[in-house]
């Protein structure tokens, strides 16, 4: 049998290049180059016009897109592959630009020296902070809300509840689709000021904002309001460390009713953090405070904090973005152990 794996030299040559096309990826993306080719074939001359770039460099872009297969050549013209028709251009099912700006952001605000420098001497590494960057944040979230809202909503099982806190709540798409779903429930949406900005927009376009409480504040702060019936952590709990999430995991129980539950939903890896793969990889370079908490760890809080232990509902399946997660959901028992 022939062995066809790459040699060592190869392999490490491989992952190498991976940085550069993701840097092709978000210069294309950037440019305006998807939206240019999604309903024409163009010529790199007329390419350039409209993108007001210069022919030589952009004739080096779209070699390189063209090796990743995101462009291909049709006579003397360049039209858009399948897959980028699909997943970077409009707002169809499996659209994903919106995470291009936001990994591009993350990646630009930081750099390989600042990312040493957390490692040796550890501390706060840049947050989202200016307007353009909460704009991508913001609409990375909205897009993945759009793949995961009502899926999320199902799951979360509110038939007989009245209440729901979304903590970290960011474009308030999830408290939207619970709303839409069950008509008897009222959310309150808890956030930074930035984000709630955001939220705010969202709720008036689906006229809830009667259904629909802001409330800026820190989850930090660990005091919430209440009793709710249900609370959704969805992709927060990631942002901080381990302390600090058993102290919102303690908050929340405080903050929910008899009976009351609580939903997480993040990139929850298995306990040797290496599955799903994007898991680590985002653990590392961008949730630097943060974790891609495993099952079994996130488990071991819930349940320090109160609460049974909860069951792990997967509820993307295979041709979904790793970065959807998945669900834990718990009971609150009625006194904590901490
Ligand atoms: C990754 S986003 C997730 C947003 C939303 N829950 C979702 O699943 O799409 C994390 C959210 O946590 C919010 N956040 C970050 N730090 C926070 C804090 N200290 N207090 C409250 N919200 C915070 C951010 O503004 C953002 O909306």
């Amino acid at each position: 049998m022939v062995d066809k794996s790459p040699s060592p030299s190869r392999y490490i040559e491989d992952l190498l290049a991976g940085q550069m096309r993701a840097r092709s990826l978000a210069i294309a993306h950037r440019l305006g180059l998807f939206a240019a080719l999604a309903d024409r074939t163009c010529e790199v001359t007329e390419l350039s016009n409209t993108l007001g770039v210069h022919v030589t460099g952009l004739r080096k872009l779209l070699a390189t897109l063209e090796t990743m297969e995101l462009v291909g050549r049709s006579g003397d013209g360049y039209e858009l592959t399948e897959i980028a028709r699909h997943s970077l251009i409009g707002r169809n099912a499996q659209s994903f630009g919106e995470f291009v700006d936001f990994f591009t952001d993350q990646f630009e605000s930081k750099p390989i020296s600042l990312l040493l420098n957390h490692l040796r001497i550890g501390g706060p590494v840049r947050p989202a902070t200016t307007p353009d960057q909460w704009r991508h944040y913001m609409a990375a979230m909205d897009r993945m809300a759009h793949l995961s809202a009502d899926r999320i909503a199902q799951a979360m099982q509110l038939d007989r509840d009245q209440t729901l806190l979304d903590l970290g709540g960011g474009p308030g798409l999830y408290a939207i689709a619970a709303c839409n779903r069950y008509p008897h429930v009222n959310a309150t949406i808890l956030d930074l000021d930035d984000a709630l900005h955001f939220a705010h927009q969202n709720i008036s376009d689906a006229r809830l904002a009667d259904r629909i409480r802001l409330r800026p504040g820190s989850v930090t702060d660990g005091s919430y309001g209440g009793p709710y019936d249900v609370i959704l952590l969805s992709h927060t709990i990631h942002l901080f460390d381990e302390r600090t999430v058993q102290r919102i995991f303690s908050a929340c129980h405080t903050a929910l009713g008899v009976d009351g539950r609580l939903v997480v939903r993040d990139l929850f890896t298995d306990g040797g953090r290496t599955q799903p793969a994007l898991g680590s990889l985002v653990a590392f370079h961008m949730w630097n405070e943060g974790d891609a908490y495993s099952v079994p760890q996130t488990t071991g809080l819930l349940v320090n904090a109160g609460f049974q232990p909860p069951r792990h509902v997967q509820f993307r399946d295979e041709q979904d973005p790793e970065i959807l997660g998945s669900l834990l959901i718990s009971r609150k028992t009625d006194s904590t152990s901490t």
